[in-house]
């Protein structure tokens, strides 16, 4: 059936076009996916030049509180719960009109040392969190696009670190986890989140694991998150990561990039920053070639507040925004990936179609073919419609579009 609707709205500009003054997230949609996003932290909240671009919906549709929905944070005293900070964080997403990503529930850092240090048996400590999870989850009900349910379990060789939840309850802490999430917020997606796992390898494929673990319990686990902390010039190509991003999706999961940031040994120099342009690009592009690739998420947009520099000495600049809120080059290459400094062609057939339309983007740097993830899933005219076709689940609706996965 051709929806002509999506033709007319395309052709008047409704749909998410792709141009040269669209932001990072204004071409993210366009592209198909949900949202293009940073993290944030409340101290940085109070400077406003910078709070005025967190804002911008043009750039960022999505935040992820860097630290105030942590367990430390949260529950600092056993069955003490304080949301704060982390409601702060959740208003401003809900006054922005940004989607929220929760991190995280069960780490083993930045644990308050009643956890850490506590005298635990198998019982006592699955209480514990289960408690800690469902206050936190049952809070925040509503409001989250997605958990971190559980952050980095894994050791580089994939084994399980040996963390306190691993050491007390084995890896059974993980279906746990998860199903206690559920519990608490049916409709929340529910994440596995680590590091190094952006491309094949060991631990990619421990991952790959606890999706199946998780799986097997019968428990709901929605999305694996690949945090993407890189070095300029050892970023995986994105050959690797698109095949490192199919081996997930493979499972039945969706994925994003959560906390991506590309960091250098400074000084930065302009061939440094150029690089660092081009591993940006590369991995915004992999996300964008899988239709299960739901977004990306900077930690943090500039390097004014970036984690980098007091966690790896001698390294910063990992930002694409620099120290004065100002673009660096590798704006332009996350927004190349994006479509956004190119033209784009798409095929009226293919948009008035209810399956996922393939779309051919032109950029200025060359020609690449990706699959865009939105479609126009029911209703006709102007008016649009919010329903989508069969075997598919609507992710974004509004008033003229749905998006469908
Ligand atoms: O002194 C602490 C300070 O060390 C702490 O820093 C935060 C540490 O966590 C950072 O986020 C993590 C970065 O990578 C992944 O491993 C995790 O998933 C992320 O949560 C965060 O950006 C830093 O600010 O902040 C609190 C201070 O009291």
């Amino acid at each position: 059936m051709v929806h002509l609707s999506a033709i007319a709205l395309a052709l008047a500009g409704v749909l998410p076009q792709l141009t040269q003054a669209a932001g990072l997230n204004t071409a993210a949609v366009a592209k198909g996916l949900l949202y293009f996003g940073s993290a944030t932290d409340n101290p940085e909240l109070t400077d406003s030049a910078y709070l005025t671009q967190l804002s911008n919906r043009d750039d960022f549709g999505q935040i992820t509180p860097g630290n105030s929905q942590k367990w430390d944070a949260t529950e600092p005293t056993q069955n003490t719960f304080s949301f704060t900070k982390g409601d702060v964080i959740a208003d401003l997403a809900s006054t922005n009109g940004q989607k929220l990503r929760c991190h995280n529930l069960v780490w083993h850092s930045q644990l308050p040392s009643w956890v850490s240090s506590g005298t635990w048996t198998n019982a006592t400590l699955i209480a514990a969190m289960k408690n800690h999870i469902t206050n936190v989850v049952t809070h925040y009900k509503g409001k989250c696009y997605a958990w971190d349910v559980v952050n980095e379990a894994l050791n580089e060789d994939g084994s399980y670190r040996s963390s306190i939840f691993y050491t007390t309850i084995g890896e059974a802490y993980l279906p746990i986890a998860f199903a206690a999430a559920a519990a608490a917020d049916p409709s929340v997606k529910l994440y596995y989140n680590d590091y190094n796992i952006e491309s094949p390898g060991s631990k990619s494929t421990g991952a790959q694991k606890i999706v199946k673990l998780v799986q097997s319990y019968g428990a709901k686990i929605d999305g694996v998150g690949l945090q993407a902390h890189f070095i300029v010039g050892s970023t995986p190509s994105k050959s690797a990561q698109t095949t490192n991003l199919a081996a997930f999706t493979a499972l039945g999961v969706e994925v994003a990039y959560t906390e991506l940031d590309i960091r250098m040994t400074l000084p930065s120099t302009a061939a440094l920053l150029a690089q660092q342009s081009t591993d940006y690009q590369d991995t915004v592009a992999a996300c964008v070639a899988n239709a299960k690739c739901v977004g990306v998420t900077i930690w943090d947009y500039t390097d004014k507040y970036s984690w980098v520099p007091s966690t790896f000495s001698g390294q910063g600049a990992a930002c694409p925004w620099d120290d004065n809120l100002v673009k660096k080059p590798a704006y332009t290459g996350i927004l190349n990936a994006l479509g956004g400094s190119g033209s784009s062609t798409t095929t009226a057939t293919t948009l008035a179609t209810t399956t996922k339309a393939t779309t051919t983007t032109t950029a200025s740097s060359g020609s690449s073919t990706g699959v865009a993830h939105w479609g126009q899933c029911g209703g006709s005219g102007w008016t649009g419609g919010t329903t989508c076709a069969s075997g598919y689940t609507c992710t974004y609706s509004n008033a003229w579009y749905s998006q469908c996965l």
